[in-house]
């Protein structure tokens, strides 16, 4: 991944700058090579705009994009304003990123730690009496249902216990390998825990239960698979983290 960023300073008409963009922007959604692109306009200085562009690589975009069938058409649009450009370089990402404290995490939403044991403890025992996934959890740790609480709490954007504390993604995955976790006992699994949910009175508006249930599906098709005899999972990997994805929080 390579970010280009590109610097203008359009002298006279900006509307026209911004009109020929757009239509060039349609060939960069086009273009496999592109990841995202934005055009921003300077808020004090007329005229002064950056464009961002992301791209797969460096290679993709310099022999890719301008080596392919899309390049005669776009720089047909932005031509007239290259002697308007005061930068055009890459930039490699560094790990300093990330989201800003403007929209609360799904943790937040939820209520918090309390929440997530409340809902871990309704659920084991739904767990406990029923007959489809029950006998999996026949012999577990009683400290099973505050450990989890602590897995979904880091998983959707809390403190980083599990990992601290409880060994993260490896000893997570410690406990599924070899269970040969079945079709239906997955479903089930999904089922007892939006059951707990509702029981738990965490949020019921569409885009947490979205987000939720997107996590828990993607979550428990990850488990049955890690579980199979033979299954080569990653041995180590950071606890996932979850978002709002495409539905940020609705707050009318
Ligand atoms: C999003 C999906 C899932 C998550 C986040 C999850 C999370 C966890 C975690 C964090 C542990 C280890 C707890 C500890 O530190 O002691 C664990 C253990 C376990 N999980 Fe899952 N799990 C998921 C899906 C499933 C499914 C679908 C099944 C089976 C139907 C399952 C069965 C088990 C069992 C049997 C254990 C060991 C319990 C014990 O004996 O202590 N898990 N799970």
């Amino acid at each position: 991944m390579t970010v280009e960023y590109i610097r203008y300073r359009i002298p006279d008409d900006t509307g026209a700058f911004e009109q020929a963009y757009t239509r060039a922007a349609e060939l960069l959604a086009r273009a496999p090579q592109c990841v995202d692109y934005e055009l921003s306009r300077c808020a004090d200085e007329p005229g002064a705009y950056i464009l961002r562009i992301t791209w797969t690589s460096p290679e993709d975009h310099l022999t890719g994009f301008r080596g392919g069938d899309l390049f005669p058409a776009f720089l047909a649009e932005i031509r007239p304003y290259i002697a308007a450009i005061e930068e055009m370089r890459h930039y490699e990402p560094t790990p300093v990123r990330g989201a800003g404290g403007a929209i609360p995490t799904l943790y937040e939403w939820a209520g918090g730690t309390a929440a997530f044991e409340q809902l871990t403890g309704l659920f084991y025992a739904k767990v406990a009496a029923d007959d489809v996934i029950g006998p999996l959890f026949a012999h577990m740790d009683q400290g099973h249902p505050r450990f989890v609480a602590m897995w979904l709490a880091e998983v959707f954007g809390g403190p980083a216990r599990y990992t601290g504390e409880r060994g993260g993604y490896p000893h997570m995955l410690g406990h599924h390998r070899g269970l040969a976790i079945t079709e239906p006992q997955r479903r089930r699994w999904v089922n007892l825990l939006l059951d707990a949910a509702d029981e738990a009175g965490l949020p019921d508006d569409p885009e947490f239960r979205a987000a939720f249930t997107g996590y828990l599906e993607w979550g428990t098709r990850l488990a049955l698979a890690n579980s199979q005899p033979g299954a080569t999972p990653p041995a180590d990997a950071p606890v996932p983290h979850w978002g709002w994805g495409v539905a940020p929080p609705y707050r009318g």
